[in-house]
């Protein structure tokens, strides 16, 4: 057996070898993709289970409302459910004094589901960690045990706005409360100190920032004093979650709070916050040092929210009109928040909304503390009925009758839209929360949250809940706070309940093989597209030659909108990144699941809204009744988003397959008559053009190194071709001096787009020889230096490979011409498996003349494709 056969055999076994462990890769998937749903299934039943024989098991609990809307985890290893109910009771030595305070001082006539539990337990020394949704009172579970104990209790906080607005409403109730920050004077903090070890205890709770607790060594020793005098009676640490890197809003400070409880072991500490996971609750149990707590978690719903998203008009125009209309019908004369993507979109869209006559103003981070004071009191007393923010309003806003909140851009993460949202309805009273999902807002965010630990997965996290009709919005979040739900709870309070007939299942794996196409061609010419270009790649825009090179698609912009997103959320796509000194950029490639779907047996599947909307009879939130129940009225009739939420249904046959733009080759026309007569399923006839495209390419390279010139054959692209041509009459003193162009030629190699437009060094007007050995010399025109140049700043990689690949492909060519050489050819160069130089060089050449009108002189063969 001679060499050459051998290697083919060995090629041949490695193709099978691979192709088997694509297919085991593909099962292995969908085998763990299977045992997560059952892994999910089953804990559901078993909690389910648990539950059942809990509700069997005689009860010494006198409170069994609160049990039903909580569960427990960090708790399940501590305290069973059934002891944990103890503490729902009344019969502790504290309960009468804590009865009093609730009425007396907090003028509440009775608790809120848990926060009895909760109280209870801090007050007997557990220490606990209690998650509830924002705005269902977590603040008391604190404030009404420092009140009934000896000593004070120090409240760890994020934010001092959010300290100040607690401590103004303590003062209001005659509760002594004080805060230490870095802004204090002097003598407040000295007093401050000396109070904490004072056994009359002048102050039943002290708020420091977690920064307070890391950087004073003073207030430490403070503590340690109160500790051993017995006067620190409680830890509690607000927004707990920030202490985990795995939460939403991280704070390096927070991981140095371990010391409290290191220190002061016998101090019950209590961690609050809206938001938490269960490994968010591990993480932060580890980081605080709590051997052994208890955590509380209620249930994350909010019954009296809706949720809705809609999708978002590409035109902001269309899109700001719309929730102005929102505002002036569905929730005329009530108050309510639009949250935006950043301070300049908090401008635009609070002057837009303006324009529309609604009183909107702006809130954001960078404005001055009065103006941001003077909005949010306005905003309190209904002097302004809406904020356009960012998320600087957020912690510690307040107000209970917010009936509406509207995200012009979607949150960066679950935690946060949870948050976000919860400002809504915190009177109990029925409130809406609507999100406006744009595509290209999932990318401006990605951008921004690229840095993040875990930013991009989160954010995914929110665009599968905007995306997905699939599930009840609240079984989403449910999942994403490990809840188990059951979908009656929703009581069609969110869209997806509500018009779950106006949702079908389409089959877009024929659509998802196109993106993917698409992205695999892009790869083999090196270029990297971004989200908006796929999208025009596949809708039929941008140059021509790309169209002729690639399968449209009939969908509509937003139905191919929604294909990628849900490819992207699936992982058959993914992000890819490249920065420059001044920006972010986030271009599309192929994600894990991408080999999948060569697997003719692979499809896809997603739930996509059919029914057009058409002018909608909304339902009008009406100031609450007296009663505190809402009516739903069908008074106002609102153009709800028309045709915006909506998809034509996409047909699962092939008459989804796009128009081929590509020319029929001979070649292709038998093959189609063959098909004709022997019908093959859609897949097998993607599985075939695919290979036969793959083929085509490697035969094609092959075919182009052979022959000489332009000539193409076998080939289904049809495209032209500019050379920048030089006539052949004389040497410059560039060739004398070779290294003088390539110097100027190679002098700046950066990738990051700039413009500067090189002087030439060579006169326009000289006439170049083209060398027979054109790696050995630096031949180059004043403007194609500057051609050159200039396009290297963008492509500089790709250059290298034009310019090498110039001389590989054109300098055996009969052609008097060449755009440039360059004295080392990039010999390492290394391209992708099978892509051959002369097929790199082709698709560079395509796109580069698309971009360029090179030279003085043109030439535009014209290839056409399949003509032998
Ligand atoms: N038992 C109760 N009965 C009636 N109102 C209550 C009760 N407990 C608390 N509240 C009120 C006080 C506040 O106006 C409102 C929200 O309480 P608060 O403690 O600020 O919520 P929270 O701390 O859970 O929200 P956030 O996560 O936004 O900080 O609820």
């Amino acid at each position: 057996m001679d060499g050459g056969s051998r290697t083919n055999d060995v090629q041949v076994e490695l193709d099978s070898v691979e192709a088997e462990l694509e297919h085991l890769e593909l099962q292995i998937a969908e085998l763990l993709q299977k045992q997560a749903e059952l892994t999910s299934r089953k804990n559901a039943l078993v909690q389910q289970l648990e539950e059942a024989c809990d509700a069997a098991q005689p009860s010494s609990s006198s409170s069994s409302s609160s049990s039903s809307s909580s569960k427990s985890s960090v708790a399940d290893s501590v305290m069973s459910t059934q002891e944990l109910k103890l503490y729902d009771g009344t019969d502790f030595p504290w309960s009468k004094d804590t009865e009093q305070h609730l009425k007396g001082s907090f003028r509440l006539s009775k608790f809120r589901p848990l926060q009895l539990r909760a109280i209870n337990l801090t007050m007997s020394g557990k220490d606990l960690f209690l998650v509830m949704p924002t705005g269902r009172g977590k603040s008391l579970c604190y404030q009404l045990p420092a009140v009934c104990s000896k000593g004070f209790t120090l409240v760890i906080s994020p934010l001092v706005s959010l300290m100040e607005d607690q401590i103004m409403y303590l003062k209001s109730i005659n509760v002594s409360a004080v805060l230490m920050n870095a802004s204090c004077s002097k003598e407040h903090t000295k007093a401050v100190m000396a109070g904490m070890t004072d056994p009359k205890a002048p102050f039943k709770l002290v708020y420091v920032t977690p920064e307070k607790i890391a950087k004073s060594k003073l207030l430490m020793s403070r503590l340690e004093k109160a500790y051993n005098a017995s006067l620190l009676s409680r830890i509690a640490v607000d927004e707990v979650h920030c202490c985990s890197q795995w939460g939403h809003d991280f704070r390096p400070d927070y991981k140095l709070l371990g010391i409290l409880k290191r220190q002061f072991p016998k101090v019950p500490l209590l961690g609050l916050t809206a938001t938490a996971t269960s490994s968010v609750l591990r993480d932060c149990q580890k980081i605080l040092c709590v051997p052994q707590p208890i955590a509380i978690t209620a249930s994350f719903n909010r019954p009296n929210l809706y949720y809705e998203v809609r999708m978002k008009d590409s035109d902001s125009d269309a899109s700001l009109s719309d929730i102005a209309s929102l505002i002036k019908n569905r929730y005329k004369d009530q108050s309510g928040i639009v949250y935006v993507f950043s301070q300049k979109d908090a401008e635009v869209v609070s002057a837009e909304l303006q324009k529309r006559d609604i009183l909107a103003y702006s809130y954001h981070a960078n404005m001055n503390p009065d103006d941001k004071s003077l909005v949010h009191r306005k905003w309190a007393s209904n002097k302004i009925r809406v904020v356009v923010a960012t998320v600087a309003f957020g912690m510690g806003i307040d107000k209970p009758d917010v009936r509406f909140v509207i995200h012009h851009t979607i949150s960066k993460s679950i935690e946060n839209y949870y948050q976000e949202s919860g400002r809504a309805g915190r009177d109990d009273h029925p409130a809406d929360c609507i999100i406006y999902f744009g595509f290209p807002d999932i990318f401006r965010i990605s951008t921004m949250v690229v840095m993040e630990n875990v930013g991009q997965q989160k954010l995914l996290q929110m665009v599968d809940y905007c995306q997905n009709v699939d599930r009840c919005r609240r079984s989403l979040m449910a999942v994403h706070f490990d809840e188990v739900w059951d979908n009656e709870g929703c009581n069609q309070m969110c869209d997806t309940c509500r018009h779950a007939k106006d949702y079908t299942t389409v089959d877009i794996t024929q659509h998802a093989r196109q993106v993917v196409q698409i992205l695999e061609l892009a790869a083999s010419m090196d270029e990297k597209l971004t989200p908006l270009k796929l999208v025009d790649a596949w809708t039929g825009k941008g140059p021509a030659k790309r169209r002729k090179m690639i399968e449209t698609t009939t969908l509509s912009r937003p139905q191919a909108e929604t294909v990628i997103v849900q490819l992207l959320v699936q992982g058959y796509l993914s992000e890819d990144f490249s920065f420059t000194p001044y920006t972010t950029y986030f271009y599309m490639k192929l994600g894990r699941k991408a080999c999948f779907l060569k697997n003719q047996s692979h499809t896809l599947r997603m739930k996509m809204r059919t029914k057009e909307n058409g002018t909608a009879k909304v339902r009008a939130v009406v100031p609450p009744t007296p009663t505190g129940r809402q009516a739903d009225k069908d008074t106002s009739t609102v153009k709800a988003n028309e045709g915006d939420n909506t998809f034509d249904p996409i047909v699962p046959d092939n008459s989804c397959l796009p128009q081929h733009k590509q020319k029929l080759t001979p070649e292709h026309r038998n093959k189609s008559a063959k098909r004709k007569l022997n019908p093959v399923s859609q897949t097998d006839q993607w599985t075939e053009r695919w290979t036969d495209r793959d083929k085509k390419l490697t035969d094609r390279c092959a075919e182009e190194e052979d022959k000489s010139g332009f000539i193409m054959s076998q080939h289904v692209f049809e495209v032209d071709v500019e050379i920048n041509i030089m006539r052949n009459s004389g040497v410059s003193d560039a060739q004398k001096n070779p290294s003088h162009a390539d110097k100027h030629c190679s002098r700046n190699e950066s990738t990051a787009p700039q413009r500067v437009r090189q002087k030439g060094l060579i006169d326009d007007t000289q006439s170049l020889t083209v060398n027979s050995s054109p790696s050995q010399i630096s031949i180059i025109s004043d403007t194609a230096a500057e051609e050159l140049c200039d396009l290297r700043k963008y492509y500089s990689k790709q250059l290298r490979r034009i310019n090498y690949i110039s001389h590989e492909y054109l300098g055996q060519s009969r052609e008097p011409g060449v755009l440039a050489c360059i004295r080392e050819p990039w010999r390492n160069l290394r391209l992708p498996h099978r892509v051959k130089f002369s097929q790199t060089a082709w698709s560079l050449w395509t796109r580069v003349s698309g971009r360029r009108k090179v030279g003085q002189t043109e030439v535009r063969p014209v290839i056409h494709g399949a003509k032998e």
